[in-house]
């Protein structure tokens, strides 16, 4: 990933390339240092095959009566750049994931985002209080959870703002750092999370920006996220469909007990997370079995994987989605369905509904069958064993979206 400045390109007038550049991978204008025209910095796709750069940032300089009336809603506001998120007395930090994904988080940070906070007037600086910005490139899976807890053993009294370049392993990561320092006290300063989507799945990113997607659905759907290994990481987002497909192969039941507390459930449910109710996998024998269980807050595992398509950014609300021992044929017609806009919560088998806590107990003998998904990664549990998911009232972070989400 590079950034190049493309007026010169050869026997190119500037209208040209100012009429070139698409729309839609304008990041943003600003103002020359000169003061006098302006610079033009988009992000240009390229295919990823044959070994090509996926992203390039280009950069066109044009004088300011050049500036095309379209692209003048882009021009960040003059004599006030960096913006107020990025900008003292904030403190900036970019955190730089080098495994998330197909591992270009440090490519992208070196031939695109640094340009870009170069543009707005940040500069990276080792040391902090000197302005600028601070850069953490992970080394191994505790860097990201050592810098939110460095974070909150230096205090809550700072407004910062976290630039991270990971999926959503890192997001999980921030949190569990911060949760092993001291808690945020009432009148804390919470750090920002800005969240560039470098992972595989970018659950949280593509539920946040959803409503600015425009409505597609793909036409070669691939099956859902149901697994995920160091073996499968190493084929980036089509490891969801291999991982789905050997499950599906094998179609297994799970033999677990899904309890649930649901508003209104009062003491029933208790702290404890004893279950309030049981819920029934359709389909299985006993009831019990099931083949899919999820618990989220988002509404897609993926950017186009609508598994939860009434969950709006930043709802707040936990739901859950199962269907019980219904067979390969039907699990994989399922997980078509949830990549036509979440259709499958309308099927018969599928059970979909607002919860506040879930907890699943798995009695099964063998340990392959007793591994759960958190947030990405693999948890084993014991035979008997239980995980728990339910919300937490307390604000831990800020997380930033685009202003259209918001509308
Ligand atoms: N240098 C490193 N060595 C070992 N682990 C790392 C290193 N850098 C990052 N990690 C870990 O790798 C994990 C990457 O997960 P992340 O969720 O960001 O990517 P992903 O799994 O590809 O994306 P998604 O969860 O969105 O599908 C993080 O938990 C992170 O802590």
């Amino acid at each position: 990933m590079t950034t190049q400045h493309v007026n010169s390109a050869a026997g190119e007038s500037l209208e040209d390339a100012i009429t070139k550049i698409k729309r839609e991978e304008v990041v943003f204008v600003v103002p020359k240092d000169s003061g006098s025209g302006y610079r033009i910095y988009s992000l240009v796709e390229g295919s990823t095959s044959d070994g090509e750069k996926p992203l390039n940032l280009e950069v066109v300089q044009c004088e300011q009566h050049q500036l095309p009336e379209d692209l003048s809603g882009f021009l960040l506001g003059q004599g006030r750049l960096p913006p107020a998120h990025l900008g003292p007395p904030r403190e900036v930090h970019v955190v730089v994931s080098t495994h998330s994904g197909l591992k270009l988080a440090e490519d992208f940070y070196q031939g695109v985002l640094r340009s870009l906070l170069g543009a707005v007037g940040l500069e990276s600086s080792e040391i902090k209080g000197q302005g600028g910005y601070q850069v953490t490139v992970t080394e191994s899976s505790d860097t990201i959870r050592d810098f939110a807890q460095g974070l909150g053993r230096d205090g809550y009294a700072t407004e910062r703002t976290v630039i991270l370049l990971s999926g959503d392993g890192g997001v999980t990561d921030f949190l569990n750092g911060q949760d092993r320092g001291p808690p945020p006290p009432d009148n804390a300063l919470l750090p920002t999370i800005a969240l560039l989507p470098l992972g595989t799945g970018n659950a949280l990113f593509h539920s946040l920006h959803k409503p600015l997607y425009t409505t597609t659905t793909t036409t070669n759907p691939t099956p859902s996220p149901l697994s995920d290994t160091p073996a499968y990481r190493v084929h980036g987002a089509k490891r969801f469909a291999m991982a789905a497909g050997e499950l599906l192969k094998l179609g297994h039941v799970y033999d677990v007990v899904v309890g649930v507390r649901r508003g209104g459930d009062g003491g029933g449910g208790g702290s404890e997370g004893e279950s309030g109710e049981g819920v029934e996998g359709e389909g299985g024998e006993g009831g019990n079995g099931f083949n899919y269980i999820l618990a989220t807050l988002v509404s897609n595992l993926e950017k186009t994987f609508a598994i939860s398509p009434k969950s709006r950014p930043l709802d707040g609300r936990l739901r859950l989605v199962h269907f019980g021992d219904v067979g390969g044929a039907k699990t994989m017609e399922i997980m078509m369905a949830a990549y036509r806009e979440g259709e499958h919560v309308g099927m018969p088998e599928v059970g979909y509904e607002d919860v506040d806590e879930v907890k699943v107990t798995v009695a099964e003998e063998d340990p392959r069958w007793r591994k759960v998904c958190v947030d990405g990664s693999i948890v084993e549990l014991e035979r008997g064993g239980w995980v728990r998911v339910g919300r937490e009232e307390r604000e831990r972070v800020k997380i930033l979206v685009d202003a259209g989400v918001a509308r």
